[in-house]
C-alpha cells in the first residue's frame, strides 16, 4: 500500500514536472520556496477558508457514529415486529439454556414510505403444504418473497394464486445444490414430511436434510440472513418421557426405515446450532407436530389425510396396527392427545358416520406416543393452538373434496 502510494506521488510530481504545464511547482521541490505557499495561504483570507473547511469535516466526523447507531435499532425494531408476525410457525428460539440470543443487524433496503421495513425472505419449500401457507402469511404482511423447491412433494397450484405479484418469485431449485440469493431472512422447509414420501427414497431425504440445511446456513452466514429450520417432533423418536419437553434427547433408532428423516432433522438441528455457536449466524428452530390442513398432497400418506380422503371415496380408513398409538395433529404442536381410534371416530362424524374401518399391520419404528409440552411457546412467544380437530377438520375437507372431485373427473391436482 505504502509502496503505491509513493507510486503515486511520484507520477503527480512527473506529471507537473512536463514542460509547458504551467501549474507545474518546480517550487515543491525547493524548501525555500515554502515562505512563498505561506504567503499564498495568508493573501485574499485563504487561511479562513481552510477553518473552515477543517470544522466542517470534524462535524461530520463527529456525528457520524451517532448516525450509524440509529440503524441497527430501527434494524432491531424491524426484527421484533417481525418475529412477533411468524409466531405462529416458530415453536422454539436460540433463547434457550444457554441464554445466548445474538442478533447481528439486518442489512437492507429501506423504503421510505413504509413503517417496518419490507423484507426479502426466501422460503425453501414453499410450494408444499406448511410451506405455501407460510408464503401467504409474509407477502400478505407486505414482505418480498421468494419460494424455492424441487416440485418433489410441492405443488405450483398451492401458489397459483400469487403468480404475478411483483413481491413473489419462483424458483425450481433443489437445496441440495448451492444457491445464492441476497436475503434478509431464510426459513428453511424443503424436506419431505410425511414417512411414506420420506421413505420412498431414503438417500435423498438424508442428503436434503444434511446438505440442504448446509447450503442453507452457509448462505444464511454469507448473507447475514436470519434462519428458520422447520425441524419436527420425529427427533424425540419412541418417546420415553410424555408429554415432550424441547429438553428431552430423544430415543431415536439410528439404523432403522426412518432414521433418514429422524436423524437427518437431528444432524440439520446440530448444524444449525453450530453455525449459530460457531459463526454467529441468527437462528430459529422450530420442531413441527403432525400437521394437518388445506392443501396437503391428497396422496401424502399422513394418518389425517388418509382418513379424510378415504372416508370421502367411501373407502375404508386404514387403521395401522391397533390404532392405540397417539398423535397431537394440529397446526404446530396441539397438546390434545388422541388415539387413531379416536381419531377415526372424529373423521366419521365429520365426514361420512357410515365410514368403515380396516385395521393393517404398523409400521416399523412408529412412535407409540407422542404429545408436545408447549410451555416454553406460550411462555417465550405467547403461542398456542387456537383450532381444535372437530373445527380444523372441516377446513382440509372442502379442499380435499374439490381436489377428489376434480381428480375423479380427470383433472387431477
Ligand atoms: O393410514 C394411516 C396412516 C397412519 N396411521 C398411523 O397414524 C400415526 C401417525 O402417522 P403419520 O404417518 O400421520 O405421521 P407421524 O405422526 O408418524 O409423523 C409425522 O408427524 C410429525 C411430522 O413432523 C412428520 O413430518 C411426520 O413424519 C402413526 O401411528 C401411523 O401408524 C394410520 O393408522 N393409518
Amino acid at each position: 500500500m505504502k509502496q503505491l502510494h509513493k507510486q503515486a506521488s511520484v507520477n503527480y510530481r512527473r506529471d507537473e514536472e512536463m514542460p509547458g504545464n504551467q501549474y507545474s511547482p518546480k517550487t515543491l521541490k525547493h524548501p525555500r520556496s515554502l515562505p512563498r505557499s505561506i504567503n499564498y495561504l495568508f493573501r485574499e483570507q485563504r487561511l479562513l477558508f481552510v477553518l473552515v473547511g477543517v470544522l466542517i469535516g470534524s462535524t461530520f466526523f463527529i456525528l457520524q457514529p451517532t448516525l450509524s447507531r440509529l440503524g441497527p435499532s430501527e434494524a432491531r425494531t424491524a426484527v421484533t415486529s417481525s418475529l412477533s408476525g411468524s409466531s405462529s410457525v416458530v415453536q422454539s428460539s436460540n433463547r434457550g439454556s444457554s441464554g445466548i440470543f445474538q442478533r447481528r443487524s439486518v442489512s437492507g433496503r429501506v423504503p421510505a414510505d413504509l413503517g417496518r421495513r419490507r423484507l426479502r425472505i426466501v422460503v425453501t419449500g414453499g410450494a408444499g403444504f406448511v410451506g405455501s401457507h407460510l408464503v401467504d402469511k409474509l407477502i400478505a404482511r407486505g414482505d418480498e418473497v421468494i419460494v424455492i423447491d424441487n416440485f418433489f412433494t410441492g405443488r405450483k397450484d398451492n401458489l397459483v394464486h400469487l403468480f404475478g405479484n411483483p413481491r413473489f418469485e419462483l424458483i425450481r431449485h433443489d437445496v441440495v445444490e448451492p444457491i445464492l440469493l441476497e436475503v434478509d431472512q431464510i426459513y428453511h422447509l424443503a424436506c419431505p414430511a410425511s414417512p411414506v414420501h420420506y421413505k420412498y427414497n431414503p438417500v435423498k431425504t438424508i442428503k436434503t436434510n444434511v446438505m440442504g440445511t448446509l447450503n442453507m446456513l452457509g448462505l444464511a452466514k454469507r448473507v447475514g440472513a436470519r434462519f428458520l429450520l422447520t425441524s419436527t417432533s420425529e427427533v424425540y423418536g419412541d418417546p420415553l418421557e410424555h408429554p415432550q419437553k424441547e429438553t428431552y434427547w430423544g430415543n431415536v433408532n439410528p439404523i432403522g426405515e426412518r432414521s433418514c428423516y429422524d436423524e437427518g432433522k437431528r444432524t440439520a438441528e446440530t448444524l444449525t446450532m453450530d453455525y449459530h455457536r460457531g459463526a454467529g449466524v441468527e437462528v430459529r428452530i422450530a420442531r413441527i407436530f403432525n400437521t394437518y390442513g388445506p392443501r396437503m398432497c391428497l396422496d401424502d400418506g399422513r394418518v389425517v389425510s388418509n382418513f379424510v380422503a378415504q372416508a370421502i371415496r367411501k373407502q375404508p380408513m386404514t387403521v395401522y396396527g391397533d390404532g392405540k398409538q397417539t398423535r397431537s395433529p394440529f397446526n404446530l404442536g396441539n397438546p390434545g392427545e388422541f388415539t387413531m381410534l379416536e381419531l377415526a371416530e372424529v373423521v366419521k362424524t365429520v365426514i361420512d358416520p357410515s365410514a368403515s374401518i380396516e385395521f393393517r399391520p404398523n409400521t416399523a419404528d412408529d412412535p407409540h406416543k407422542r404429545k408436545p409440552d408447549i410451555g416454553r411457546a406460550k411462555e417465550l412467544l405467547n403461542w398456542e393452538p387456537k383450532i381444535s380437530l372437530k373445527d380444523g377438520l372441516p377446513l382440509m375437507v372442502s379442499d380435499f373434496r374439490n381436489r377428489i372431485l376434480n381428480e375423479d373427473e380427470g383433472k387431477g391436482l
